[in-house]
């Protein structure tokens, strides 16, 4: 779907007040403390990321050269990523992007092809825009997406990435500072989100695990329709402290429940790479696989399925390409987003139900839209 009709398609959501997905899904009982309506910011959200849509366009036309090599016959994902010298991961956050752009598309034997809006993009074809793009191509944000796609990320990671803790190397994370300028810079997001989040993941009695779970909204909320269960949080020491904080503003907001919850929760400060992991019913890994590369998803599914009590429920809470990885728009503009900013991209449903089964857990086929583009999966341990 090419930008302008898929924001089309939000402006009337825009205007709208959007539904937020029902709370009356069968099985689950209805979340009386979230309000049923509320705005979905999603077009502020898009508005933002669209910047890094952009930059992948123009490093794609005049600095990768992706529409030249395409131009003679349609080729398949890997002889495209060997004739640019891509890796996967730039590779996967590119040309879902140009698809979603309508300017590539998938044929029959899933080569890629340039469509007839793409071939404008094709120097030397009459007509062309390259010459109106090409005024462009020195932007330092698209001279910069162009370094980062061949390169896998920025050339000096001696500060650390965002969001990432790894290893012995440095971390903003770790950093009182940054830790607090990073955490608070997701709280307005996890606090709009949250209570849809809760009222959306199972209800039962148990413990719920959430795994790098920054401010620590998403579990508030979750204890608040679970009066009788507790939970724990996992995240780097520096973010709990903020975690900590937002959990004693939560506990005076006078919302009915909210002065139990500080008895319930215990904040675990850990690397969830390598800790043993807390036993738990339910586990949360909200906005916590797109700041990772596709190995270290897979090896944190295996972890995660560890800590499940058979019966267990594993819920990832994020933003899902196509599994036909030709979009959305929104998600694959954010998925250039993470590429700039973490390790990470943002994955398909089908590539997150591979690693749930290969750690020996059952994916449903459930999708469970909240806002902002997001939503929600899960996976049960079996019995
Ligand atoms: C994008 S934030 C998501 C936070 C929260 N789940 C949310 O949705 O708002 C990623 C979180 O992962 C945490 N994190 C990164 N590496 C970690 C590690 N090795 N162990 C524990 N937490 C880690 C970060 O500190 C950060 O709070």
């Amino acid at each position: 779907m090419t930008r302008r009709a898929s924001f089309a398609t939000t402006s009337c959501k825009q205007t709208c007040i959007a539904k937020i997905w029902p709370y009356n899904r069968p099985g689950h009982k209805t979340n009386p403390i979230v309000p049923v309506t509320q705005p979905d910011p999603a077009p502020i959200t898009r508005h933002l990321r669209a910047m890094f849509g952009s930059r992948l366009l123009i490093a794609a036309v005049h600095h990768l050269r992706v529409f030249e090599t395409l131009r003679i016959e349609p080729l398949s994902l890997a002889e495209l990523r060997s004739r640019l010298q891509l890796s996967e991961r730039p590779a996967m956050v590119l040309f879902p992007a140009l698809c979603a752009m309508g300017l590539l598309a998938h044929d029959e034997s899933e080569r890629l092809f340039i469509t007839e809006l793409g071939r404008f993009l094709i120097h030397g074809q009459t007509p062309n825009l390259t010459g109106y793009t090409g005024l462009e191509q020195s932007d330092p944000g698209a001279l910069e997406m162009a370094v980062r796609l061949k390169n896998d990320g920025p050339l000096d990671t001696t500060q650390g990435i965002s969001f990432v803790k790894e290893g012995e190397g440095p971390s903003p994370m770790d950093d009182p500072g940054l830790a607090r300028t990073l955490t608070l810079g997701l709280a307005g997001r996890a606090r709009h989100l949250s209570p849809l989040v809760a009222a959306n993941l199972s209800t039962r009695q148990g413990h719920l695990l959430d795994v790098a779970g920054g401010t620590g909204y998403y579990t508030y909320e979750w204890l608040l329709v679970n009066p009788e269960s507790t939970a724990t949080i996992l995240d780097r020491p520096a973010v709990l402290t903020i975690a900590a904080e937002l959990l004693d503003e939560f506990v005076q907001s006078g919302r009915p429940g909210a002065e139990t919850i500080k008895g319930r929760v215990t904040f675990l400060p850990g690397d969830m790479l390598t800790d043993e992991l807390p036993q738990t019913d339910l586990l949360l890994a909200a906005s916590l696989f797109h700041d990772w590369p596709t190995p270290t998803c897979q090896q944190l599914a295996h972890h995660f399925a560890a800590a499940l009590h058979p019966g267990g429920e594993l819920w990832v809470h994020d933003a899902f390409l196509n599994d036909t990885l030709d979009g959305p728009l929104a998600v694959t503009d954010y998925s250039a987003q993470l590429f700039w900013n973490t390790k990470g991209r943002c994955y398909s449903r089908a590539e997150y139900r591979s690693w749930f089964t290969q750690a020996g857990l059952e994916p449903t086929q459930d999708a469970f839209p909240t806002q902002m583009d997001y939503g929600l999966i899960r996976a049960r341990k079996p019995d």
